[in-house]
């Protein structure tokens, strides 16, 4: 069943036509890996999911919830309560850098009034062990490493229980011996069965964890399918074209 719907997606920054008329739906418990050239609108997709960036036209439904419907937009606190079922993971982490690390993950929650302090706090001990950062609470972020940082941006993404989680190219701001322990991470989450968009330029983690990948060119859909056929046997050249380029480069 489509825990998210997206049709007919279109947006424009001035005269760049970025997003064209892009449609897919997501199922429940599915990850969907979105991959492509830079600059094909993956991130600006992935940003208009969760309203932070307006559209220009088409429909976006989360669990038949309308965030926007044929370019209208839902009234304010519809929106909040339905971007809220989904969790962001940013490729620059986005952490307060004042705030110890559990106070990047309660601070959201508590101004939202979705818990008692205490409680908040515990889920978020919690969460730090689950990312394997128990010792970390206390600390402030510029004590961290990169990938213990998107650690926590993780866990602060998981503290409001999101029914998606969404990752902008976690690992790409990450040195390379720092991608493995968040990409575990993002496994053991997959294991789960948890909902999951991830942006990335990491075919080994689209070919291993994702049900689905979306391959986007010059803003569109080009193809897309399960690992094993889009990233083994591409239907269209421009897909060709791609994989032959990551595959040198990489
Ligand atoms: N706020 C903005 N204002 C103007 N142009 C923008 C803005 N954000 C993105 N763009 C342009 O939109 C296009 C798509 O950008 P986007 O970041 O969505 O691509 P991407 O596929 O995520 O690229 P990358 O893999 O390099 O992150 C690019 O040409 C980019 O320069």
């Amino acid at each position: 069943m489509a825990i998210l719907e997206v049709t007919n997606l279109k947006k424009s920054f001035g005269p760049l036509e970025v997003l064209k008329q892009i449609s897919f739906d997501v199922n429940k418990n599915e990850v969907v890996a979105v991959i492509g050239p830079s600059g094909s609108g993956k991130s600006t997709m992935l940003r208009s999911l969760v309203h932070l960036e307006e559209i220009d036209g088409g429909s976006i439904a989360v669990d038949g919830q309308f965030i926007v419907q044929e370019g209208v937009y839902s009234k304010p606190q519809q929106l909040k309560q339905i971007t809220s079922k989904m969790g962001m993971v940013f490729q620059h982490f986005n952490l307060f850098p004042h705030l110890s690390v559990l106070d990047n993950l309660v601070l959201a929650p508590k101004l939202l009034k979705e818990g008692s302090t205490a409680d908040l706090r515990k889920r978020g001990v919690e969460l730090l062990a689950k990312v394997g950062l128990a010792d970390k609470a206390d600390v402030l972020p510029a004590k961290l490493s990169g990938g213990q940082k998107q650690r926590v941006a993780i866990a602060r993404a998981l503290m409001r229980n999101p029914d998606i989680l969404l990752f902008d190219e976690p690992t790409s701001a990450l040195d390379p011996e720092l991608t493995g322990e968040v990409l575990r991470v993002m496994k053991d989450l997959a294991q789960e069965h948890m909902t999951m968009i991830v942006v990335t330029h990491e075919m080994e983690f689209a070919r291993d964890v994702a049900d689905t990948v979306l391959f986007m060119d010059n803003g569109e859909i080009i193809e897309s399918g399960s690992p094993v056929d889009l990233l083994t046997n591409p239907k269209k050249e421009r897909t060709k074209a791609f994989l032959q380029r990551t595959m040198r480069e990489s």
